[in-house]
């Protein structure tokens, strides 16, 4: 029988990487080859599976990635910036489709992915669900055949432990609405309004951000006209949503050169 591809979690032990460890074994696609966690984590020394309530897998947690990444053909990694783009260079020398999930990227951390790309294959997107992906090409359309007489405005919700805002799903709209708009994101996008901010300027994308309980991750875009309003919602309600997002990744990437790609590349949208 053929061996299956091996895996490795980084952030083995945060919400994602326990989603991903019981998905990789529920599934049966891949074989767990490493978790790693930061130095000094409590999690250290622990067996994955018993972490994760699956009973021993036999993979112990480890802050050391070079000796699961020889063994390895894909990473899939769920941590911090730094934690993504120092891991981004090591999984580009050991040749693994690297599927990065981490949010809160600066475009200093995008500029070492697009190097591990020349390498590697890196599949990043700020969201791996098919209904995000899906819902970001219809921001997209709807924002090609509207004016900016159409306000456009971007509400997220997420959990209280979530540290970065706007979410990466939210900006990947507001990207894929000022691209249906044709204009410059970063030069249109406000967020946290707060005291006598004016009226609201045109042509502005507006962010805001809930964050609070356990919220897996809400997010509406709304088109907002004189008399009437769009408003297009994915509501998830389970992270194992994203975690069958990032194995469809990794497992589709074995198949490809090199290169930068995104959710989208992955199910063809
Ligand atoms: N693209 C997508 O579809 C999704 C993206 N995300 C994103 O994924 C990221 C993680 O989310 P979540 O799982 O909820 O967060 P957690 O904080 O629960 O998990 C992150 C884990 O990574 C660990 N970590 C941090 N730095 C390192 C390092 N240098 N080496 C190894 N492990 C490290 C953390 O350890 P410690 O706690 O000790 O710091 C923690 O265990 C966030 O950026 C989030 O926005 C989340 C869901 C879906
Ligand atoms: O931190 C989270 O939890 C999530 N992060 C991603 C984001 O920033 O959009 C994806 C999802 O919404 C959950």
């Amino acid at each position: 029988m053929m061996e299956k591809p091996g895996i490795v979690i980084t952030g083995a032990s945060g919400r994602m990487g326990q989603a991903l460890a019981k998905l990789v074994v529920a599934q049966g696609r891949f074989q767990i080859v490493g978790a790693i966690e930061r130095e000094g984590s409590a999690a250290l020394g622990r067996d994955l599976g018993a972490l994760c309530g699956l009973g021993e897998l036999g993979v112990t947690v480890t802050d050391d990635p070079l000796p699961a990444f020889a063994k390895a053909r894909a990473l899939v990694d769920f941590t911090s910036p730094a934690a993504s783009v120092a891991f981004a260079a090591l999984a580009a020398q050991a040749r693994l489709v690297h599927v990065v999930g981490t949010t809160g990227m600066e475009p200093e951390h995008h500029r070492k992915l697009d190097l591990a790309a020349h390498h590697a294959v890196v599949i990043q997107a700020g969201n791996m669900s098919l209904g995000v992906n899906l819902l970001t090409r219809l921001t997209q359309k709807i924002a090609e055949a509207l004016d900016a007489d159409w306000d456009i405005e971007i509400v997220e919700a997420h959990h209280r432990m979530k540290v970065d805002a706007p979410s990466g799903t939210a900006l990947m709209l507001g990207e894929a609405a000022a691209k249906g708009r044709g204009i410059d994101h970063d030069k249109a996008r406000v967020s946290g309004r707060d005291g006598i901010t004016g009226a609201r300027e045109k042509g502005t994308i507006g962010y805001s951000a809930i964050r609070g309980g356990d919220i897996v991750g809400e997010h509406d875009v709304i088109f907002a006209a004189d008399g009437e309003r769009i408003i297009l919602r994915h509501i998830a309600t389970d992270r194992a949503l994203f975690a069958r997002g990032a194995l469809k990744a990794a497992a589709w990437g074995l198949d490809q050169k090199p290169g930068r790609y995104d959710m989208m590349d992955v199910l063809g949208l």
